[in-house]
């Protein structure tokens, strides 16, 4: 798919099937910014639900169009929780997404993205030292073996986790999204970067957490690639949009909200997107 046309007219498609159909993706997310996921998932138009235990997040696996899975904040539970589900998901062929956050702190985060290697996410979302420390973890092309991520942070260009995306990519035959100031999404073949959001998007906790919630509402009724596209897509267009409104990151964040939920299919197509072949 190389016609620039022909995604945005994908992108309208997901925004208004969305909009119409109310699809359930449920999560298992950090408890940090767990109630800004929910509120972005619901403002695009989706239903939200979020779990800790296993025999849940096997049960959101079935009957969600899709499921999220953030490590931010890991419990013992989860463990058991989180490679049952992401099985769940990988054999009943239900698309996920998972956002890698904070790779390298601890054993039990780094034992668990090994594993999930095998369960193939739809969509890998993440920063840029999060998508390059993955890509290192998995022994794929373009990542390093020690994670360059500060706490939750990045410390890496978008560009440089170039090579790593299109690794990951290849490898879940999926979509890998890289967020920052210009925004990187590839399905292996061809590398977007999407433009807009606001600088007050590295002020407020939960950006990229609900980025990834926003991005499995997506994936319940589009390919991962266009579901990555569509959510960089309107957080590029509701960030900028934000931003013309409020001079701070408190407000920024309560009118941010607003412009997810006012955003047109349109508005959220057209908003700036570059293409170029791998
Ligand atoms: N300086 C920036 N300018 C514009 N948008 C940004 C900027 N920094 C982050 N964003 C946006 O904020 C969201 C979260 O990205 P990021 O901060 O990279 O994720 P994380 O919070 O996981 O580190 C994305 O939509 C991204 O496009
Ligand atoms: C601060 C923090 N600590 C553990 S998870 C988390 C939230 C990270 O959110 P985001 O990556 O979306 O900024
Ligand atoms: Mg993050």
């Amino acid at each position: 798919m190389d016609n620039k046309g022909e995604i945005q007219n994908q992108i309208i498609q997901a925004v208004e099937t969305v909009r119409r159909t109310n699809p359930l993706a449920g999560s298992i997310t950090n408890t940090v910014t767990m109630n800004f996921v929910a509120n972005a998932q619901l403002a695009v138009g989706g239903s939200a639900a979020m779990v800790y235990l296993p025999d849940e997040g096997e049960f959101l696996a079935k009957v969600g169009g899709a499921a999220y899975i953030n490590m931010g904040t890991l419990l013992p539970i989860y463990e058991e929780t989180l490679p049952h589900t992401a099985k769940v998901l990988y054999e009943t062929g239900k698309p996920w997404v998972l956002d890698p956050v904070a790779i390298g702190i601890g054993a039990l985060r780094t034992q668990l993205l090994q594993q999930f290697k095998a369960y193939k996410p739809s969509v890998v979302r993440g920063n840029a030292s999060e998508i390059i420390a993955l890509a290192g973890l998995w022994g794929l092309d373009g990542g390093t073996e020690v994670s360059n991520v500060r706490g939750v942070d990045s410390r890496d260009s978008v560009n440089a986790a170039k090579a790593g995306a299109v690794a990951l990519a290849k490898w879940t035959g999926g979509a890998v999204a890289v967020s920052g100031e210009t925004d990187l999404i590839t399905d292996g073949d061809l590398i977007v970067f999407s433009q807009g959001g606001s600088h007050f998007m590295e002020k407020i906790t939960g950006f990229g957490c609900s980025l990834g919630g926003v991005t499995a509402v997506y994936a319940t009724v589009a390919s991962p690639f266009i579901a990555a596209l569509t959510a960089a897509g309107v957080y590029n267009l509701a960030g900028k949009r934000a931003a013309n409104k409020v001079d701070a990151p408190g407000s920024f964040q309560v009118r941010f909200l607003d412009e997810l939920y006012k955003a047109t299919a349109e508005d959220i197509a057209n908003n700036p997107l570059e293409i170029e072949a791998v």
